[in-house]
């Protein structure tokens, strides 16, 4: 199958759901809630799940969506539930036929309701199921970081459809790798990673009507590992600083690592601005979740690259919500994978 439609339905919804998360960057009151996990989110999170819920709903009424978010405390809060639909009912895209293509605007705030508790299948080796994080990376959004807005379908347990939108990385491919956020106004950022299981992966810039023009992206060969340029996350609770460091310097690595928040750290590998993402566990009973890896994941593999966990399994996303089987995550080009999970193995070995 050639899963065109649901890539176009994906690309047009992520790229509209980010238009939302872009007004709430700039804003200073994002309405931030903590979870039952402690973990943050804000009316940026619910209103793009809102949106993205809605466009798949719209084209494919009968599939699933593992989402992460969901309404119960908007239903205890009307200020908050209030603000997230102002914002929902003015976000669409400029090109009307691509508005249309996502499902045209949400109706009422009980329908938006609605729509943000529909993500909350639990997942399978079974069907059609969409996976989704409205903003991964919520503490990078909260401190002018990275952050992604990411969608992937799952067909009988294996990823077809991967999208990315990342605001604040650079459109150009090539712009080398960096840890800084331009605090400005946001001009020459945002790209939307995208790829089809068997097709490629590719890249443009997001905009705010129709598809711009996209390009294939590669991951880039790694002739010398010492060179390479490996990223990580910025919350040292999320991954092992430590563990990292000592992979880096196994491997020979002498440059310092890149920490950006979220996905953005798949799609900067893929398209060559960075060459490894290391992702140790801290906890071992900490579950990885399906939609902070399904989109990355395709995206990295279509672009050339391999990704296992710090055993070297294949990440295994027909298990319900979480990577239950899994620890950890190690992407890398395929040709020097092998060498970096060696080193890997004989860091965790030695503890
Ligand atoms: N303990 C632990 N271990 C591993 N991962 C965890 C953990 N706790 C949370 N999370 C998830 O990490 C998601 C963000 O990952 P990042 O790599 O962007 O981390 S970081 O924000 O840079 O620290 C973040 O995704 P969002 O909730 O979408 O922001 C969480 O789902
Ligand atoms: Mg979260
Ligand atoms: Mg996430
Ligand atoms: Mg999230």
């Amino acid at each position: 199958m050639s899963y065109r439609k649901e890539l176009r339905v994906a690309e047009l919804a992520v790229q509209r759901a980010a238009l939302l998360t872009q007004r709430v960057f700039h804003e200073k009151a994002k309405g931030t809630l903590s979870k039952d996990d402690k973990s943050p989110v804000t009316i940026g999170d619910f209103g793009a799940q809102a949106l993205i819920i809605h466009a798949i709903r719209r084209s494919f009424p009968t599939d699933e969506i593992v989402g992460e978010e969901e309404a119960s405390s908007l239903r205890e809060n009307k200020a908050l539930a209030d603000q997230i639909w102002r914002l929902v009912n003015s976000t669409k895209l400029e090109d009307e036929a691509a508005e249309e293509q996502v499902g045209g605007p949400i109706k009422s705030q009980r329908e938006m309701l609605q729509a943000i508790d529909e993500g909350q299948s639990p997942g399978g080796s079974r069907g059609r199921i969409w996976a989704l994080d409205p903003i991964d990376g919520t503490m990078g959004f909260l401190r002018g970081g990275q952050y992604a807005v990411c969608l992937a379908l799952i067909v009988d347990g294996h990823i077809k459809v991967g999208v990315l939108a990342c605001p604040n990385l650079p459109v150009d491919d090539s712009t080398p790798l960096s840890a800084d956020v331009a605090n400005d106004s946001g001009e020459g950022r945002g790209v939307l990673f995208s790829a089809v299981l068997g097709s490629g992966a590719t890249s443009r810039s997001l905009s705010r009507g129709a598809l711009e023009k996209s390009q294939s992206i590669h991951m880039k060969d790694v002739p010398n590992i010492t060179h390479a340029i490996f990223c990580e996350s910025v919350e040292a609770g999320h991954s092992s600083h430590s563990d990292q460091a000592d992979i880096a310097k196994k491997l020979g690595i002498t440059r310092q690592s890149v920490r950006m928040d979220s996905q953005a750290k798949y799609g900067s590998i893929a398209r060559g601005a960075g060459d490894l993402y290391l992702r140790l566990p801290v906890r071992a009973d900490y579950e990885e979740k399906i939609w902070d890896h399904a989109a990355g994941d395709l995206i990295v593999r279509e672009a050339g690259g391999h990704v296992t966990d710090v055993e070297g399994r294949r990440l295994d996303f027909s298990l319900g919500r979480t990577l239950k089987e899994n620890k950890g995550v190690i992407a890398a080009p395929k040709a020097v994978h092998e060498h970096v999970l060696d080193a890997v193995r004989s860091v965790l070995d030695s503890k």
